[in-house]
């Protein structure tokens, strides 16, 4: 409250005038990375907004972002608690959204990832792709148009149920119907919920109402959490401590013993869960839009690949180095359309001051950094709407692009979602040529904490 219409201090930073409760929310539309971005142009690279009574940071210059969450990490480490996440973790709090055991359950889960990546995932993704290709056969060979979004989803969950519960999703199964569509949908209602800024998460006054509203109105939470529950029961009666099967065992085997942690295990789980699906199916959804869009931009990344493998039929993780063109389009991809608009939220834990003494931020502020703005800002990227894979092939541009945020608590799975976007991109593109059916294919999206475009449909050729 006090804090909105007082000047708090002499470099305090530049925003839009907000009204009572509201704040600025009610400027924010339908599409908040639009117009936040727009803000970026009137009060520079890093202002603040008021989201109800947050005081809110947002921040679009990759140099302050550094200078952020690198050198003043211990200051902006850990997350604001807003009630949507509250609410749907239980109360409890796994890797993305923990504060206080953050640093240990990281360390464990990044030590997991290391030593299942040497010996399995490999494998796993060389399986899943070879199951996504051998689906859009299908369509090709009966000429029917193919929408791409259920089985990029369907790719990328079946990499993290082996992954996190050494679990296989049939192939025969229906994709409509079965465990992974019960997960699907309530999945992107959650993504939806937690994206929209809904308002009780900003006014402190509104929030004893909104709890009981969520409990009644929010489904998708406990039907994934079940989900996860009952996984973890199996696991229990299963489990070899000395050969831990997938993620879920070595979270099981460090914190189980501890009665307390139990809630740790679950949460990380279902975190990582839900980080790892919709994000990376979003990015191969936006990649299929973009290449039926660009026939002489496909072509040419056909080409580099074809060269790469040679008499080969399917593209490795070790022709990376090879093809550096696709390899831009991977970033022109998630700088266009970044699929995590915000990324997650930060918090200060202290008044500091940024931008070699310009910028003061105060203790508690939110901060939101906006992916969009920085991959429209000007500075670094010329004419920032156009699809331009080649900008990437001029090393100067490689500098701002972070999509996975930067320093100790940026994306756990970028390495992952690297791989799993170079291998899906390069072997859809030996296999088909991606085509336009016959009309515009519009690229607008529904905003939520993924963004991806709406459904759409692209013939596949045989190449
Ligand atoms: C294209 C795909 C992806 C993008 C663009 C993306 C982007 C991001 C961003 C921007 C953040 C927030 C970083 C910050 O707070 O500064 C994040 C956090 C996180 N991501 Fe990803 N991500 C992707 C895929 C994945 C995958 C595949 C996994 C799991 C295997 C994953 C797991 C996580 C987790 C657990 C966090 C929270 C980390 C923490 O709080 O310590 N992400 N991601």
């Amino acid at each position: 409250g006090l804090k909105k219409y007082k000047k708090i201090h002499d470099k305090e930073l530049k925003g839009p005038f907000p009204i009572p409760i509201l704040g600025n929310l009610h400027q924010l539309g339908k599409a908040p990375h639009h117009t936040l971005t727009d803000m970026h142009k009137l009060y520079g690279d890093i202002f603040r907004v008021h989201f109800g009574d947050v005081y809110t940071v947002v921040v679009s210059d990759p140099n302050l972002i550094r200078e952020m969450f690198i050198d003043n990490h211990e200051t902006f480490m850990y997350r604001p608690l807003l009630p949507t996440f509250k609410f749907g973790s239980g109360g409890y709090h796994g890797l993305s959204l923990s504060n206080e055991r953050w640093e240990r359950t990281r360390e464990l889960v990044q030590n997991a990832m290391k030593r299942a990546s040497i010996k399995k995932i490999y494998n796993i993704l060389d399986d899943q792709v070879y199951e996504l290709i051998k689906s859009m056969k299908v369509y090709q060979k009966s000429c029917e148009p193919f929408e791409i979004h259920l089985f990029a989803q369907r790719f990328t969950l079946s990499i993290m149920f082996k992954y996190i519960f050494d679990e296989d999703v049939s192939y025969d199964e229906d994709i409509t119907k079965g465990k992974i569509s019960g997960l699907v949908q309530p999945m992107e209602d959650i993504f939806k919920s937690l994206g929209s800024g809904k308002l009780g998460d900003f006014i402190t006054v509104a929030q004893p109402f909104y709890y009981q509203w969520l409990k009644l109105t929010d489904k998708p939470f406990s039907t994934v959490n079940k989900f996860i529950h009952k996984r973890y029961l199996e696991h229990l009666k299963t489990i070899d401590n000395n050969n831990p099967r997938d993620l879920m065992d070595i979270l099981i085997n460090e914190f189980s013993n501890d009665k307390d942690l139990i809630p740790t295990i679950l949460q990380t789980c279902l975190d990582m869960f839900l980080a790892g699906n919709d994000t990376t199916a979003a990015s191969i959804i936006w990649f299929t839009l973009r290449m039926q869009e660009h026939p002489e931009i496909q072509m040419k990344a056909y080409n580099e690949i074809k060269e790469a493998v040679g008499n080969r039929d399917r593209v490795l993780l070790s022709d990376r180095p090879k093809t550096p063109y696709l390899n831009a389009i991977i970033k022109e991809g998630l700088r266009l359309n970044p699929v995590g608009p915000f990324g997650l939220p930060h918090r200060s834990s202290n008044d500091i001051i940024i931008g070699g003494g310009h910028y003061f931020i105060p203790k508690d502020s939110q901060i939101l950094i906006n992916y969009r703005g920085l991959g429209f800002n000007e500075k670094y990227f010329e004419n920032p709407s156009q699809y331009d894979p080649s900008r990437f092939l001029n090393k100067n541009n490689i500098d701002p692009y972070m999509p996975f945020g930067v320093g100790p608590r940026s994306c756990i799975g970028q390495s992952l979602a690297a791989d799993e976007q170079y291998l899906a991109f390069s072997n859809i593109l030996l296999n088909f040529n991606l085509k336009n059916i016959g009309k515009p294919v519009s690229d607008h999206e529904e905003f939520g904490l993924t963004l991806k475009p709406n459904k759409f449909k692209v013939l596949l050729e045989s190449r």
